[in-house]
């Protein structure tokens, strides 16, 4: 049996699953815990990637790795490899003025959506430049080359060469690389930073990155999470899928780029040669979380008390901005509850009422992508919430499907490393463990209660 591993180095954790190449047959797999905060040093991203992979039995019998990693952190490194300061991460929200700045500069929202196919907000690595070289002028300065999560981690399996590689996926959340052409713009990095950087070199789906230090198994070339994760759920043309981590995220598989002036939309690439236009939210799963703590109750234990409440929680609607918003841009936005009554004012209609806000900034997403989905698959920690999967379908407006519980980014990036191995034009296809089918009339009012909440 010929063995392929996966990461998924995301926001809270990092996984890893070992797979038959041929089969995708899962055979061991392990995962370990990244600190909290929005500013993160790289070096944890390595030791819980070292821990995971010991959990996963090590990578001693393993012909190909492949690393998915959260989006857009921004690492900088010096001439000696060295970090520069932790990584800003996707979540941060202190560049959102140095964002504006850029937009304005280059003309306007229209502007960068035909340079780089995204309207740049503060997730973007090219305004966590800008905010780098105007606040952080001697960082900027010792600043040799600038990569992303999974290059960085990628180039660490490697031993540090000379080289850094990344993909065309991620390369597409930096706001500096056109998915339209496939070339960096390195003009737009000259606008935030002054000068331009070493980048990585952006290579094809199924191009190798290197060769792991330990072990010699071949790397490919890893890609950010969500293009993973399209690649390990087996999107297909017609999908949305949403995704509840971290960040809540739309995407639908694209044979063309695009190019959304309003915004909404990241115009990304995919993992496989094509484009992922993308809508991502910040307030996904820990809203859950937060809704769970304050209730002093377990995610099991929300679950049951939002479904013991009414559909569309006696009026009590929670928008669930905790960290600020990123889609609607609104950095500096807090949660709130709106329509609290005597009659709503008990822990099940605060649970449904999370649940439902939650859900309600992602039907937004899905409105966004402008698509009318054959399916909705449902991935992502959030969707192991029974809550979620019965109420989603009450707010999206049409039935969801759900896929077996599993690491689907991890899974993906295992794909990767199959189809490296494989040489084949297109990606191996595995069997997938089928998917679960969710219905429900949509609740009326709800999401005209959530749209008039929010903007207040
Ligand atoms: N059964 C559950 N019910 C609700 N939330 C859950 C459940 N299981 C996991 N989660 C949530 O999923 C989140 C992690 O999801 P994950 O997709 O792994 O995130 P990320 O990829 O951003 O690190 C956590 O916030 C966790 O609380
Ligand atoms: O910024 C984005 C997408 O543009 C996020 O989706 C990050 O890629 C983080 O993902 P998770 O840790 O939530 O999976």
């Amino acid at each position: 049996m010929t063995l392929v591993a996966g990461v998924d180095s995301s926001t809270q954790s990092c996984k890893v699953v070992i797979r038959d190449a041929e089969s995708g047959a899962l055979v061991r797999e392990g995962r370990a815990p990244h600190p909290e905060g929005t500013e993160v040093h790289p070096d944890h991203w390595w030791t819980a990637l070292q821990g995971a992979i010991e959990q996963a039995g090590g990578l001693a019998d393993v012909a190909a790795v492949s690393v998915g990693a959260q989006q857009h952190g921004m690492v900088c490194l010096d001439e000696n490899g060295e970090v520069v300061r932790p990584a800003l991460l996707w979540n941060d929200t202190r560049s959102a003025g140095a964002a504006a700045d850029l937009v304005a500069e280059l003309g306007g929202p229209k502007a960068w959506a035909e340079a780089v196919g995204s309207v740049p907000v503060a997730s973007f690595t090219v305004t966590k430049l800008r905010w780098l070289a105007r606040e952080e002028p001697d960082n900027a300065r010792r600043t040799r080359s600038v990569c992303l999560p999974h290059d960085w981690l990628t180039w660490r399996l490697a031993g540090r060469p000379d080289t850094i590689a990344t993909d065309r996926g991620d390369a597409s959340g930096t706001g500096y690389w056109s998915p339209a052409t496939g070339e960096y713009r390195t003009d737009l990095l000259e606008l935030a930073m002054g000068r331009v950087p070493e980048l990585p070199r952006v290579l094809g789906p199924a191009e190798q990155a290197g060769t792991a230090e330990h072990g010699g198994a071949l790397l490919a070339p890893g890609t950010g999470d969500n293009m993973a994760a399209a690649l390990g759920v087996g999107m297909r043309p017609g999908d949305v899928v949403v995704s509840i981590g971290t960040s809540g995220t739309a995407f639908a598989c694209s044979e063309t780029p695009s190019a959304d002036a309003a915004g909404l939309v990241a115009g990304f690439a995919d993992a496989t040669g094509r484009y992922l236009p993308l809508v991502c939210t910040l307030n996904a799963a820990r809203v859950l979380d937060a809704a769970a703590r304050m209730l002093g109750v377990t995610p099991q234990g929300l679950s049951d008390l939002a479904l013991r409440a009414p559909a569309g929680s006696g009026g009590l609607v929670l928008v669930p901005y905790l960290e600020g918003e990123r889609t609607p841009n609104r950095p500096d936005a807090t949660g709130s509850l709106h329509g609290l009554r005597l009659s709503n004012s008990s822990p099940e209609h605060l649970a449904r009422a999370a649940v439902e806000g939650m859900l309600c900034g992602l039907a937004d997403a899905l409105d966004a992508l402008g698509v009318e989905p054959a399916r909705v698959l449902l991935i992502g920690g959030g969707a192991r919430s029974e809550a979620v999967r019965r109420i989603a379908p009450t707010v999206f407006g049409r039935p969801v499907l759900v896929p077996t519980p599993g690491e689907y980014v991890a899974d993906g990036a295992a794909k990767q490393a199959a189809w490296l191995l494989s040489g084949e034009p297109e990606p191996p296809h595995w069997e997938s463990g089928g998917t679960e089918r969710y219905e429900g009339d949509p609740t009326p009012g709800l999401r005209e209660r959530y749209h008039e909440a929010a903007q207040e």
